[in-house]
């Protein structure tokens, strides 16, 4: 099975979680792209849900699909988030940020009793760190800025370059809160908790694409199937 109908696998899973009334977080990227389209034909179907979207463009999706949309000033606290990720490691920490939502997407993660994250098996790794960490820096000052998250990284145990993400045109990547993409490619993150703590500290960082402790559960499609990996132990 290719790649694009293990994510619709995983997604549809996903989709049986959610229950009549429940405020959801909904992801970005191309798996979570699926979790709203069939969600869309649930609530075509009469399911009554609320929305709350990590990216301009999954609210572009949601609309489209009929989903009823909220946001965090009128419904601060979710229920349920289902969104992809970059890497998945066994304690259900996680890279997140590909798709360049990470900001949006850790505060809807943050904001709900639930995170469930959706993925192909290719998604699961020993360690985190083969995936490039993005990064979300302020536009000001970024060159001093990508030399403190490389000193950050070494400081953590690890060592690479930060490279700003570009367009395919060559332009900088713009993120939906105006803010630059440095994505750190490190190869292995001994200690993921270390490196959060020491990129939160640089100034001008906005947000890192570590998510530890937010995930509660992992549905991941592969070839034999669905498996689920549930954490176990989650934030507060
Ligand atoms: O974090 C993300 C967007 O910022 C995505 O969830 C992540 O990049 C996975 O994307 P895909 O489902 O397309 O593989």
């Amino acid at each position: 099975m290719n790649p694009d109908s293990l994510k619709r696998e995983a997604a549809a899973r996903a989709v049986d979680l959610v229950e009549p009334g429940m405020r959801l977080g909904l992801g970005t990227g191309s798996t979570a792209k699926h979790f709203v389209a069939l969600l869309g034909e649930r609530v075509r179907g009469g399911l009554d849900v609320i929305g709350v979207p990590t990216s301009e463009a999954t609210r572009a999706d949601a609309e489209a699909a009929g989903i009823r949309l909220s946001t965090l000033e009128e419904t601060p606290a979710l229920d349920l988030t289902v969104d992809g990720a970059d890497e998945i490691a066994p304690d259900l920490s996680a890279i997140k940020g590909g798709g360049g939502a990470l900001l949006r997407e850790k505060i809807v993660a943050a904001a709900s009793a639930r995170m469930v994250v959706i993925a192909d098996e290719s998604k699961w790794v020993e360690t985190l760190g083969r995936f490039p960490l993005p990064v979300e820096v302020v536009p000001f000052g970024v060159a001093p800025t990508t030399i403190a998250v490389e000193a950050a990284a070494v400081a953590a145990g690890c060592a690479g370059r930060a490279v700003l993400r570009r367009t395919r045109e060559g332009h900088a990547f713009v993120t939906d809160g105006g803010h630059l993409i440095l994505d750190l490619a490190l190869g292995r993150i001994p200690d993921p908790a270390a490196l959060a703590e020491r990129l939160a500290a640089v100034p001008g960082v906005v947000e890192h694409g570590l998510f530890i402790g937010l995930v509660r559960t992992a549905i991941l499609a592969g070839s034999a199937g669905i498996r689920i990996e549930t954490a176990r132990v989650v934030r507060g």
